[in-house]
């Protein structure tokens, strides 16, 4: 007849568990009957071998036996090897909250896995209602993860705690199995741990394996590798480029310590010691290397990458020619910026000064004075020099092309649209700097979008649903008054305000007309030109001209003149006929011709220069600024410098270099006289 065992244990999960471990390891021999004691047991044992899942059940299930006729075993138990792999999972040295339902099994539990030598890790023995004391983020528990705290955010179970051997015997006893039998038993309980070796055994080929081809990728790597442990400094990755920069082999470093190891005490130190910054320049076998290094403070590893500072110019030429090939490159520089007069080098600084922000930037000023040149030279300067500069000019496209170029679009936005879909300005500029010329003309809905994007930093390309973050630096361009238009209803205030977080005025070619003759100078070696004499009377009268286009129409002006020229000299015959910037007396008419505004401004400077005069003194624009402003033509900096340009072409007054300051003259004495009688 077949052998009957009862076994009882506290929780369904354990009895399910204990009774799959008894049946594998009995099969037919011995025939189970199991109970829970959550569940209720509904029968009285007599005559019969019972096995207690543990002795915390003895009281519980006492009065379901007959304790004359029955007898007892009181399993011990032993961890599951099912999933012992999840425990050596954990990182040597950890502390680990080991929760059971109570406080004594936990410990028992604790005390086997170290009986066992799983004793990689710090096991805190804890069940539901205790304090935990240690400051812990992982616990496991033997198939009880529901009593883990809500506050451990890593739970691991690691299955019902096994029946072990010794108990297996006991029952193999009992029934006084023959010797065969329980050497069949025992061996397929060697079998499973067997079993179980053999899987620790397949992890870890793959790990060997994943090893192996972690170190091949680390090989491969440009740059230099090391890693070791930040306590005892044990290095663990130091790959085939390390080797040629330090001149030693990766075999022998390996293993050994990084001060024993390195000989240059700079280095190590900077390694090792992780308060200073975290990049440096070094010269090692006569090649200068930039190590950069950072913790990885989980694993208790610091990891150094060392890069070949000529090989990584090498590589930045590559991406230049790259971008040159794209065309997505900036031409000019401020070595482009021709004009050495006080406006000019002043805007300059402060463009050179915006550079180096990576804030918006709008710049204002008058058609040809150079708003591309300096926006290129911007980007040039700007820590983005390497990455692309694209420019667009927003009032050569109609709206939908504008838009499309801008945000791109997606496969089938609409008839016509690319096979695959095109990417838009912003993502090209990715990384750089995206130049937005005539931004006073783009319409109502494309200023709608592209506040969104400087807000949000991301696009959306037309048709699409994906919002594709972007690092661009904007710079805007205008030759327009935005605040009117703003007024007019047609540019929204809150774009302009986001576009013009910082912003450049140009100035105009007549506030700098003492440039004109080292641009006509450059202009003419420029076109390789066979003049080699300007006029005096021409200079005088380019001097004063208006220049509406700016440097353009100087420049188109010279082209002009160049080409009908047909000595080696230039006079004011070759000006072009019925200019009305050339038109004799036309500048000296139009300059006179003074609104009220300009009247009673020009007349309040003249009359603070007077009284500097007076008192032996220059004024500076800052002192100038400041002593109108009591006046009825308060007047900023700028402004002053404008005026005063003005003034002197007039010839009322002399500005001099630097900060020398200003002094009126005869005629501005006698003008500020004249006008002083007419508003008696
Ligand atoms: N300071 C300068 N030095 C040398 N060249 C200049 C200078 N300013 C402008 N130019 C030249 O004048 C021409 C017009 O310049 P640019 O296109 O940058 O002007 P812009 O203000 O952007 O004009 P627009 O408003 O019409 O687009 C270019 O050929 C540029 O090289």
């Amino acid at each position: 007849m077949k052998h009957e065992l009862i076994l009882l244990a506290g929780t369904k999960e354990t009895e399910k568990a204990l009774k799959n471990q008894l049946q594998s390891v009995f099969r037919d021999l011995i025939s189970i009957k199991s109970f829970a004691c959550d569940e209720g047991i509904s029968s009285f044992f007599t005559k019969k071998l019972i096995v207690y899942s543990s002795s915390l059940i003895e009281e519980e299930v006492h009065d379901y036996i007959d304790h004359s006729s029955c007898t007892i075993i009181k399993a011990r138990r032993t961890v599951n090897y099912e999933y012992i792999d999840r425990i050596f999972e954990l990182p040597y040295g950890k502390k680990i909250l080991y929760v059971n339902d109570f406080v004594k099994t936990a410990r028992e539990a604790v005390s086997t896995l170290k009986r066992l030598g799983i004793d990689h890790v710090d096991y805190i023995p804890y069940s539901p209602g205790e304090e935990i004391a240690y400051d812990v983020d992982t616990a496991i528990s033997p198939g009880e993860t529901a009593l883990i705290p809500d506050s451990i955010p890593v739970k691991i179970d690691i299955g019902v705690r096994l029946i072990d051997l010794n108990t297996i015997t006991r029952i193999i006893h009992h029934f006084k199995l023959s010797e065969q039998v329980t050497y069949d038993i025992t061996d397929r309980y060697t079998k499973k741990i067997i079993e179980l070796s053999q899987r620790l055994g397949t992890i870890n080929r793959k790990a060997n394996t994943l090893n192996k081809f972690l170190n091949r990728v680390v090989d491969g790597v440009n740059d230099g590798i090391l890693a070791f442990q930040e306590q005892g400094g044990e290095i663990t990755v130091f790959n085939e480029v390390l080797e040629q920069m330090l001149g030693m082999s990766a075999s022998s470093a390996k293993g050994k310590k990084l001060t024993r190891l390195f000989k240059n005490i700079e280095l190590t130190h900077f390694l090792t010691s992780m308060e200073d910054e975290d990049q440096k320049y070094f010269t090692l076998r006569q090649k200068n290397v930039m190590v950069y290094r950072f913790r990885m403070k989980s694993e208790g590893v610091i990891v150094a990458t060392f890069k070949d500072l000529e090989e990584t110019i090498e590589m930045e030429k590559v991406r230049k020619r790259e971008l040159q090939r794209s065309g997505h490159i900036a031409k000019y520089t401020f070595n482009s910026i021709l004009g050495s007069s006080p406006v000019i080098s002043e805007t300059i600084s402060i463009a050179r000064k915006l550079a180096r922000s990576e804030l918006p930037v709008l710049i204002i000023g008058e058609t040809g004075t150079g708003k591309e040149l300096f926006s290129s030279a911007m980007h040039n300067e700007s820590s983005r020099c390497t990455s692309p500069y694209l420019a667009v000019n927003c009032s050569a496209l109609s709206e939908d092309l504008l838009e499309s170029e801008l945000f791109g679009y997606v496969e089938g936005a609409f008839t016509g649209a690319l096979k695959g879909g095109k990417k838009g300005l912003f993502e090209q500029a990715d990384g750089g700097t995206l130049f937005l010329d005539e931004i006073g003309d783009i319409s109502m809905k494309l200023q709608t979008r592209l506040l969104r994007v400087l807000e949000e930093m991301e696009v959306r390309r037309i048709g699409g649903n994906k919002n594709i973050p972007i690092d661009v630096r904007i710079i805007t361009a205008t030759n327009k008054d935005l605040a009117k238009l703003i007024a007019e209803g047609t540019f929204r205030e809150d774009l302009y305000h986001r576009l013009k977080i910082l912003s450049l005025t140009l100035p105009s070619l007549r506030e700098r007309a003492e440039d004109i003759p080292e641009l006509i100078k450059y202009f003419l070696h420029s076109e390789q030109s066979r003049i080699t004499q300007v006029d005096q009377e021409l200079l005088s009268v380019l001097s004063q001209a208006k220049w509406t286009g700016n440097v353009r129409e100087l420049k188109n002006t010279l082209l002009y003149m160049m080409t009908i020229s047909e000595g080696d000299r230039l006079t004011t015959d070759l000006l072009p006929k019925n200019d009305h910037n050339f038109l004799k007396n036309d500048h000296t008419k139009n300059i006179k011709a003074f609104s009220l505004t300009q009247t009673e401004e020009y007349r309040n400077i003249l009359s603070v220069l007077t009284g500097w005069y007076k008192e032996g003194k220059r004024a500076s624009r800052e002192k100038l600024s400041s002593d109108l402003k009591g006046t009825s033509t308060p007047l900023t900096i700028q402004q002053i410098r404008t005026r005063l340009s003005e003034l002197q072409k007039l010839g009322y007054v002399v500005v001099y270099r630097g900060r020398k300051g200003t002094e009126i003259t005869e005629a501005g004495s006698k003008w500020v006289k004249d006008k002083e009688e007419c508003f008696k």
